[in-house]
């Protein structure tokens, strides 16, 4: 079967012109790896942060929304995360788009140039209007007001 295709516009910054565009690492990978578009390699230490530009801009279709998410092998391996995950492209912004990375382990690591450091997914968000009610027309639900564990180990 073949999977839906969405052409998308995007847009090389000067400092990302080398790198290759976001891309599947395999033919029916869900996410589009993320390259770091530094000009030097950053170390990033022990509960650090940085936002790590990718030296493109994107123009999301209407009704779609970029979804940046971390790299399970990052995340396993050093202990690297995306901070706000999954972070938000919203379809009307025309900035680069950056990664916030941070260093959850206790040792320092490098990123370097070309690294693939998160990886995006483009996918649809309907817009939602709320109607305001006082009472839910169906009143119950099996779980109702259950969460945070109600159901048990
Ligand atoms: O990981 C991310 C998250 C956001 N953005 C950009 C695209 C997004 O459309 C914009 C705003 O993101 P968000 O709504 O999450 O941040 P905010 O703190 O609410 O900022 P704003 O007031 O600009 O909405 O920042 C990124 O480049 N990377
Ligand atoms: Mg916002």
């Amino acid at each position: 079967m073949q999977r839906d295709k969405i052409k998308v516009e995007i847009k090389k910054l000067s400092h990302g012109k080398s790198l290759p565009l976001p891309c599947y690492a395999t033919m029916q990978s869900a996410g589009m790896d993320l390259y770091a578009a530094l000009d030097d390699s950053v170390i990033l230490n022990p509960l650090e942060r940085l936002l790590i530009p990718t030296g493109i801009v994107i123009a999301i279709p209407n009704g779609f929304e970029g979804q940046v998410r971390p790299r399970s092998g990052l995340a396993a391996k050093h202990g690297i995360t995306v901070l706000n995950s999954p972070g938000t492209i919203d379809s009307d912004y025309r900035g680069e788009v950056k990664v916030c990375l941070i260093n959850l382990s206790n040792q320092p690591y490098e990123i370097k140039r070309g690294d693939r450091i998160a990886q995006i997914l483009i996918t649809p968000v309907p817009e939602i209007i709320w109607n305001n009610i006082e009472e839910f027309y169906a009143k119950e639900t099996a779980r109702n007001e259950g969460g945070f564990g109600s159901s048990g180990r």
